[in-house]
């Protein structure tokens, strides 16, 4: 048999076969984002006076919620279990990670749903947090756990898509799969607070979020055997056995400048986007006078936008390269943004206009910064990269949410309305120090020649 013939038979060399796959794990990740955000529109009612709101509120501080909202990143960071979530994947492969991930992400949002809807009494001292009502705790570590299996899951998938798209639609697949992500967070963020209004209670959109991450574990065993079916075809068109995975590769890793950049720009760039939509229900109602029951809508905005323009963004990607470029005009597209939201300008209809663009920024640089990552780094080292890049990432998920919520109950009047100067200055430097990373890192690939302005797909 020719080698031809042979490559043929590889299963990821189907067309149909791999957009199955994609859809498979885009799914389970789409399932992941909607309990991520399930919790950010319903600021208003965590925050409201316990029984106020019907009995919907829960009497937690801006700070508390600032501190929960962080709880996502800290297991992440602190016990750095997403840099050893990196080395199992790389050790022991995507079926075992991918199960365990999406376990553990629905393990933790049981605890969180049970935290939330229990009463408990007094509070709890966190070492260098501070200290927070013993509800608010339990459903931070819910949170944690959840976080753990969100982000393996994540680095997992993305290594799946890296393994089935090489040298095919790359950045589309990775787009696609944002963009399918991306519909979750629109649903977390618009009918997350309808739903627990409906239902009765916060916990119900929480339990709903739960029942979801169940059927991502499912979901992801259906994965689970395709996976094999395309070892099993790789093992038989292979010519060279694969190079496995070294702990001495590590160096080799670190020693890469493109790699810190696209970890830091990471760091900096989604610190201007994800924790910024935990507090942009409450931004719409105190800054732009949006009603309560509508808030919500105006950042499930910037989602909906982003269904389309990840994948249209990773097209391009694909077929005319020009990543770098990608991502500079994204990290500028930040900055106005949140600029534009520090000033005093308090109309409802700009809000609206900032949310599309930042929309357009959110789909601009990860349709080029994930793509970019197999172009610096190889294969078997893949996993532990986006580990790191993910962790460093978190370290910012973890610690601006705090951050902010104590700057928001700083900002906080005697009347409970905050003033989200201060709130929004802080996002917008986050996008300036975006811009310059992503100069930097387009001047790396013109020294190293990673291929970041080149196409994807080979002619
Ligand atoms: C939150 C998570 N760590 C993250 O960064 N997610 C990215 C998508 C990563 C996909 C990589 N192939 C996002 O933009 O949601």
């Amino acid at each position: 048999m020719s080698t031809t013939e042979k490559i043929q038979m590889k299963l990821s060399d189907s067309k149909s076969a791999r957009w199955t796959a994609l859809f498979i794990v885009s799914v389970t990740m789409m399932f992941g984002y909607f309990f991520t955000d399930v919790m950010s529109p319903l600021e208003p009612l965590l925050t409201a006076a316990k029984g106020a709101e019907n009995g919907l509120g829960l009497g937690w501080s801006s700070d508390e919620y600032g501190f929960f909202s962080g709880a996502y990143g800290y297991f992440n960071v602190f016990l750095l279990l997403l840099f050893f979530g990196g080395l199992i994947l790389d050790k022991f492969g995507i079926r075992f990670t991918g199960v365990l991930s999406t376990v553990l992400m629905f393990g933790g949002a049981l605890v969180k749903w049970y935290a939330v809807g229990h009463e408990f009494g007094g509070s709890v001292v966190v070492p260098f947090f501070g200290t927070y009502s013993t509800q608010v705790v339990i459903a931070a570590l819910g949170f944690a756990i959840y976080g753990v299996g969100c982000e393996i899951c994540g680095i997992t998938v993305s290594k799946v898509i890296v393994k089935w798209f090489t040298g095919h639609e790359l950045a589309l697949a990775m787009g696609v799969q944002v963009a399918t992500a991306r519909l979750g967070t629109a649903a977390a963020l618009g009918f997350s607070l309808p739903f627990a209004k409906a239902m009765g209670g916060v916990s119900a959109s929480i339990a709903l979020g739960a029942v979801l991450l169940c059927a991502g574990v499912l979901v992801y065993l259906v994965y689970c055997v395709m996976d094999k079916k395309e070892d099993a075809s790789a093992a038989a068109v292979a010519t060279e056995p694969e190079e496995g995975f070294k702990f001495s590769d590590l160096g080799g890793l670190f020693k890469t400048t493109g790699f810190w950049y696209v970890a830091f720009l990471c760091l900096m760039f989604y610190a201007g986007v994800f924790p910024f939509l935990k507090f942009a229900t409450k931004l719409m109602i105190f800054k732009y006078g949006v009603d309560a029951n509508l808030a919500g809508l105006i950042p499930a905005m910037l989602p909906f936008g982003t269904i389309f323009l990840t994948p249209f963004f990773g097209s391009i990607y694909d077929k005319y390269g020009k990543g770098a470029t990608l991502m500079i005009i994204g990290s500028c597209l930040l900055t106005l943004v949140h600029g534009v939201f520090a000033l005093p300008l308090n109309s409802w209809v700009l809000a609206i206009v900032m949310m599309l663009i930042l929309g357009v920024a959110f789909g601009l640089v990860p349709s080029a910064m994930w793509p970019s990552v197999p172009k610096i780094i190889p294969m078997k080292l893949l996993g532990t990269a986006y580990a790191l890049i993910f962790y460093i990432q978190n370290i910012g998920l973890a610690l601006i949410p705090v951050w902010i919520g104590k700057v928001n109950q700083a900002n906080t009047g005697a009347d409970g309305v905050i003033d989200y100067t201060e709130t929004m200055t802080i996002f917008a430097a986050f996008g300036v120090i975006a811009i310059v990373i992503s100069f930097l890192l387009l001047l790396e690939d013109k020294r190293k020649g990673y291929g970041l302005q080149q196409p994807n797909v080979k002619k």
